[in-house]
């Protein structure tokens, strides 16, 4: 099956690279290969051991970007039922949308045959991460090493309080940026919260100042100011000493890219002329990032002989070494391997994961004001105007997690996740799959189930605000919703060992994030007929979206001068 899969693959591949994601071209594509479908009925025969629904024909490498697709519009478990099959990279792929049949694949359990996530494809190798890090490691006692630390190092309290003063510190500078916006100016927060959360996590993480939000600020001024001024904007430009924070920055974002280039590019296309030279780009980047990471290592060992951490320092401004990611992990290991892939994963899984969250909830609440009065209200309660957020107060802002868990329903960045074993006659959702056989799980699809969610494509936070039910409340009442919710049927963190690590780190930040913005901002969407622009992609990222920055009147803090 290799070679034939990989010949017809190879059009699609190719497609998907110089189109770059086109996905009218993509979805055309999908269809005509599906009229094709009873020509690779041929497929099922090899198969006859493990009978199951004729699986879709060989989509190949655009399984993610269409599998993404289809998850976040629900459609194909919808066609297909509970479960439909793939072939992806040559390997029989199962998506599964039935929370019941997730039992063993969400399993908990240390010995579970699925704590892989997908098979070692070459690009993952040459990215060192099939036996590094966590996200793609498939060397199991490995993965357990470097998931004991990464989860360790989030959860000292010391670490969270940092990460909350960091995060109320980097608002502040957000502010100060956004108290310059002209009246009426579009503002593609996409762009702020990117730059926002990068800054914020370069602190928090190894202590690193990016300058993110100066670039995009500069960016901005630079975008409206009239002709004369921009060429003393252009000489600012060509003047500016690129900082080491700001070389990291681009460094890892390059990363991402290749991350995408070397797993989604075949690896036989890699020596033809045009992807040569960018294969080898994406290597020297990986060599690069490696040297400037073991670099932020070396550097933080020796201050911490000097100077023993003080994990209990909370003072971002304090001289003692600060209880950051990095720190956290000295703390634990000195195996420069396994600090430098759990801090490229840190960043890697946390920005653009909280970035679109945080644009999905402002795109819900500008569309229900009814809702974002209820989170304001409660904010100012629990908060008051001017008191910074502490880590004391998370769990009091029920409706502020309710509107959060509500988005992320609707829109999960990660809409299907993937659990992968190598262990022989897997029974799954009554049926046997043979070895090395994919599972996708459609969360996207389960979680807009009208089953478990009435009224699915209602944006309606109090399914998960429990805060006003009374102790012995109706069977029926809605707020218990959650509750009652069959196992699995919510898993936006995914669920068992392979789970997101990063859960309460992100619901803390995003709630930090929320409380801050929103009792001196309200935003209005700049298209409002305009649906959020979700792009599809391994996880899904939003895209270009556009809105006004409107200061909130009543803040009780004083408003940035709109007219600036
Ligand atoms: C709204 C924010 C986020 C969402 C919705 C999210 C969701 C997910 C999901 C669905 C998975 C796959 C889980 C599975 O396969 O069962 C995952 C994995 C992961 N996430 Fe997150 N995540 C978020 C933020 C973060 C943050 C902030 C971090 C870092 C602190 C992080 C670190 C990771 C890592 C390292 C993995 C791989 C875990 C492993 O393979 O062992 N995530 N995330």
């Amino acid at each position: 099956m290799g070679l034939f899969t990989r010949i017809l693959e190879l059009p699609i591949s190719i497609f998907t690279i110089i189109l770059n994601l086109d996905f009218t071209l993509i979805f055309t594509l999908f269809i005509i290969y599906s009229v094709f479908q009873t020509y690779f009925n041929f497929y099922r025969k090899r198969h006859e051991r493990f009978p199951g629904p004729v699986p879709l024909p060989f989509i190949g490498h655009l399984y993610l970007f269409i599998g993404n697709f289809a998850a976040t519009s629900s459609r194909l478990n919808e066609k297909f039922g509970d479960t439909y099959e793939f072939s992806m990279f040559g390997y029989r792929t199962v998506v599964l949308a039935n929370p019941k049949d997730l039992n063993d694949l969400f399993s908990a359990k240390v010995d579970s045959p699925f704590l892989r996530r997908i098979p070692p494809f070459k690009g993952i190798k040459a990215l060192g991460m099939e036996s590094d890090g966590l996200l793609f490691n498939n060397n199991v006692p490995k993965w357990k090493h470097n998931r004991k630390y990464f989860s360790q190092s989030l959860s000292p309290p010391s670490f969270i309080k940092l990460s909350a003063i960091y995060t109320n510190q980097a608002c502040e500078e957000l502010f100060g940026y956004w108290s310059n916006l002209k009246q009426n100016e579009i503002v593609k927060l996409d762009e702020w919260f990117r730059s926002f959360t990068s800054d914020m996590m370069g602190l928090v993480v190894s202590g690193v100042k990016e300058n993110s939000m100066q670039l995009t600020n500069d960016k901005r001024v630079k975008a409206n100011s009239k002709h004369s001024l921009r060429v003393n904007e252009d000489a600012k430009e060509k003047n500016h000493e690129i900082t080491s924070g700001e070389i990291y920055r681009n460094l890892r974002s390059e990363y991402s890219d290749a991350l995408g280039f070397l797993v989604f590019v075949p690896t036989f296309l890699w020596n033809f002329p045009l992807i040569k030279p960018k294969v080898e780009h994406y290597k020297n980047v990986l060599k690069e990032l490696g040297k400037f990471e073991l670099e932020l290592i070396n550097e933080r060992k020796i201050t911490m002989m000097k100077q023993q951490p003080d994990v209990n320092s909370v003072n971002s401004n304090n001289s003692k070494v600060k209880a950051d990611f990095l720190t956290m992990l000295l703390t634990s290991t000195d195996d420069a391997d396994v600090i430098k892939q759990n801090i490229r994963e840190m960043f890697g899984a946390g920005i653009a994961t909280t970035t679109s969250t945080l644009c999905a909830i402002v795109h819900h609440l500008a569309k229900h004001p009814e809702v974002e009065k209820r989170m304001v209200d409660e904010l100012f309660r629990v908060l008051g105007s001017n008191q910074n957020v502490k880590v004391e107060d998370f769990d009091k802002l029920k409706f502020t997690e309710a509107v959060i868990n509500e988005t992320i329903r609707l829109n999960p960045v990660v809409p299907l996740v993937h659990r992968y074993s190598t262990d022989t006659e897997l029974e799954i959702a009554g049926r046997l799959f043979p070895p090395n056989t994919i599972f996708g799980i459609n969360l996207a699809h389960i979680q807009r189930n009208p089953k478990y969610f009435p009224n699915p494509e209602t944006f309606d936070p109090d399914r998960f605000y429990t805060e006003n039910c009374a102790e012995n409340c109706a069977e029926n009442c809605t707020e218990h919703r959650k509750d009652q919710l069959p196992k699995y049927a919510f898993s936006p963190f995914g669920q068992g060992m392979r789970s997101c690590p990063g859960k309460n780190f992100a619901m803390a930040e995003i709630k930090t994030i929320l409380a801050n913005i929103y009792r001196k901002y309200t935003f209005q969407l700049a298209y409002p007929n305009k649906p959020l622009p979700w792009r599809y992609t391994v996880v899904n990222e939003i895209g270009t979206f556009e809105v006004f920055v409107v200061p909130r009147e009543n803040s009780g803090c004083i408003l940035p001068n709109s007219a600036a």
